[in-house]
């Protein structure tokens, strides 16, 4: 079984990622394959020096993050731009990924932008929202990354809004005032569920 695994910034995706793993799925997360691509001397390097310039390569030869995501979460153009080089390569890497896992195994996908690509609701087969208020969200994130506010603010405005999300949900864990144990009993709950219906392959 294939399930993609989304939600907002900070809404909790890669701590139900890393439950969802702790029970045997396999995970394919593509935040981690964007980070590695746009490592020093990775695939999308010379694509993104050529489009963005020395502006955004950092000292090390990689990307400079902060100086991405305060261009492209400023300008929808950029940011097209910016996806436009890195997503056919997190989808190449993303299917290679799948293709070496077990033909058995249960497959998370973590794609932050899943509601807003028709091609992913296409690639999995259930829909796991992980919602949290955009209060938690910010909070969240400002105690994780220590971004500003704004900087937060400016990544949400980017993304589909709570009840878009929902609407495309096979499941909702809504990650508001729950513990991680809570958390953690969540996540079981619906991988007996599905997994009750997957047929062994
Ligand atoms: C803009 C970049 C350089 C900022 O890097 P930074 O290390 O500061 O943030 P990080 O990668 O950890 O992303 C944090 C969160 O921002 C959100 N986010 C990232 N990219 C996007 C995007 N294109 N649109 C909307 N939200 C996004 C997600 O919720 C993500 O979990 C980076 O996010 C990036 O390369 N984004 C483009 C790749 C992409 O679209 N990734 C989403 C997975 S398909
Ligand atoms: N139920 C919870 N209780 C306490 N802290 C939580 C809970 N859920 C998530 N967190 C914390 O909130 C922060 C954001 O969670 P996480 O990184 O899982 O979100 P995310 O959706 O993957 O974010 P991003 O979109 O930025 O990748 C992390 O520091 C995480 O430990």
């Amino acid at each position: 079984m294939r399930i993609g695994l989304t939600g907002g910034i900070g809404s909790g995706k890669s701590t139900v990622a890393a439950l969802l793993v702790a029970r045997g799925a396999v995970l394919v997360d593509t935040d981690a394959i964007a980070r590695a691509i746009a490592q020093p001397g990775g695939a999308a390097m010379p694509a993104l020096a050529a489009a963005f310039g020395a502006d955004v390569i950092a000292t090390d030869g990689g990307l400079d993050r902060a100086r991405m995501r305060e261009i492209v979460f400023a300008d929808t153009g950029a940011k097209r731009r910016l996806e436009a080089i890195l997503h056919p390569l997190i989808g190449a890497i993303c299917e290679q990924q799948a293709a070496a896992a077990e033909p058995t195994a249960t497959l998370v996908f973590d794609v932050p932008l899943l509601v807003e690509s028709q091609r992913w609701r296409a690639i999995v087969d259930r829909v796991l929202v992980v919602d949290a208020t955009e209060a938690t969200q910010l909070r969240r994130v400002m105690a994780r990354s220590g971004w500003s506010a704004d900087a937060v603010r400016a990544v949400m405005a980017q993304q589909a809004p709570r009840n878009a999300r929902r609407a495309a949900a096979d499941a909702v864990i809504f990650n508001e005032n729950l513990s991680l144990d809570e958390l953690s009993t969540e996540v079981d709950s619906l991988w007996h569920h599905w997994g009750s219906h997957v047929q062994p392959g």
